[in-house]
This record gives C-alpha cells, structure tokens and sequence, in this order.
C-alpha cells in the first residue's frame, strides 16, 4: 500500500503531555471526518480543523510507495543530534494518520531509530507497537479507540462534553481550547473547566503562540 503525505517536516511538539519534544511531523493526506474542502466544511462531521491536509504539495509531502520509503524520508528528516536520553521521535498526524499508518510503518520507523507518536480523532484502531497515543474525539464521531495515553479533547464542544470521556483508560486527560474566532472565550472556559475539575489540564497550541509550524 502506497502512503499519501502532505507534508513532512521538523518541529517541536507543540501540544499535550509531550508539549516542547522536537519531533518529526509527518502529516498523512485525507481525513474521514472531513474532505478538507472549504465548500464543504459546513456538512463536515468535524467542523473546526485547523489544518490543510489535502493533496501531497507540503514541504515532503508525496506520496510513498512503501514503509521503508516512508521511514527513510521521516529520517531524512530528522535535524536533530542524537543522544542516549532520548530517542528521534515522530508524530503521526493529518488529516487522519490511522487510515493510512499501518502496523509496517511503525515497524519500519522503529528500525530507523525512531519513537513512534499518534494524533487519532479515535475513530480507528490502532496498529500494534505505537510508542504514544493521542485520542481527539469529535462529537458525532464514533469513538473506537478508548484507551491510550492522552486524551486530549478540543473544548467546548456541546455534544461531547468531557465528562464524557474521564473514566476511559487514558494516562492523561487534557482540554485544548477550540481555536477560531471564539478562541479567547474558549481559553477562558477551558480554564475555568479545568480549575473545577483537576483532573483534566490545559493544553495550549503553544506552536501558534511561538509561531513555529
Ligand atoms: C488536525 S488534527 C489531526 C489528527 C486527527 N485527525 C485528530 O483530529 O486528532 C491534530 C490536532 O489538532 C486538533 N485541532 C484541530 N482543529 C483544532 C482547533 N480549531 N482548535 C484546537 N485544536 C484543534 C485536533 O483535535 C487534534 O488534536
Ligand atoms: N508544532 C505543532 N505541534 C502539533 N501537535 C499536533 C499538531 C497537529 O496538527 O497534529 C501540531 C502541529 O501542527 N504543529
Ligand atoms: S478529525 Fe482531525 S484532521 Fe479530520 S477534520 Fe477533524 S481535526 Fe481535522
Ligand atoms: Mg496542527
């Protein structure tokens, strides 16, 4: 099975639990929850995705025709040293990575060295072998994926509120504040949310503060 990428390039995660980790970003085409047309975003399952994930026009975007192919251009990528404490790492996204990544590709990326992450909206399952898993359920979406490492569920979303979500098996449980012409509110109630409820933690999109990609 061929891999179709939009893009592929090195960053740090700005994101979640592993906020600050440089890592490779391979960003898989295609999402099942939305074609990432403009026109169509209206009629979406998920109507507020921040990202372009159409086509393979990305810096390292293409398409792969197999793991090998895949892992050794996620290596090539890597601009980072390597040292004992800490292993390359990548994370999977998209668009929705779980529809193309596959048990071969982490076993590959795994050969080169690296620690394999995920960013899922967890309509999926997983491949075996997965290093991190980060589950961002979409209301209206089946949830597959229960269990993993973060849950990190973008806020308010009114039919997915996240009591939801908390007695799921994840490490975890984070609530990123829904970005969009709302994000200031957003942020404010996600604070609020999270002072009344410690179990869950802020995760800021600290990339979009910073303005890294
Ligand atoms: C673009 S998605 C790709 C991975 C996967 N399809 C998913 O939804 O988890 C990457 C992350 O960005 C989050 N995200 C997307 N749009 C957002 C927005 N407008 N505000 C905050 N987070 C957003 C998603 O929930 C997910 O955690
Ligand atoms: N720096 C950075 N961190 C991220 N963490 C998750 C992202 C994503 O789009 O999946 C993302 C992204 O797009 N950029
Ligand atoms: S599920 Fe993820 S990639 Fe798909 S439209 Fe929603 S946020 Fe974007
Ligand atoms: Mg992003």
């Amino acid at each position: 099975m061929a891999y179709i990428v939009k893009e592929i390039y090195y960053t740090l995660q700005g994101e979640g639990m592993q906020v600050g980790r440089p890592a490779v970003f391979c960003r898989f085409s295609r999402c099942n929850l939305w074609t990432g047309k403009e026109s169509q975003r209206a009629q979406a399952i998920c109507q507020f995705c921040d990202t372009d994930f159409v086509g393979t026009d990305g810096p390292g975007g293409g398409r792969f025709a197999s793991a090998i192919d895949l892992a050794s251009a996620i290596a090539s990528s890597w601009e980072g040293s390597s040292h004992t404490r800490s292993k390359p790492y990548v994370v999977c996204t998209g668009g929705e990575p779980l529809l193309q990544l596959d048990e071969r590709a982490v076993d590959a990326l795994h050969d080169q060295g690296f620690a394999v992450g995920v960013e899922t909206n967890g309509t999926q399952p997983a491949p075996r072998g997965l290093d991190w898993i980060c589950v961002s359920p979409k209301a209206g979406a089946p949830l597959v994926l229960d269990r993993g490492d973060e849950l990190k569920l973008v806020y308010p979303q009114a039919l997915a509120p996240p009591e939801l979500f908390e007695e799921l098996q994840f490490d975890h449980l984070l609530l990123q504040p829904m970005d969009g012409p709302k994000r200031a509110e957003n942020t404010a109630r996600a604070i609020d949310y999270c002072l009344a409820h410690p179990q869950w933690r802020l995760s800021l999109q600290t990339h979009k503060y910073t303005g890294i990609r």
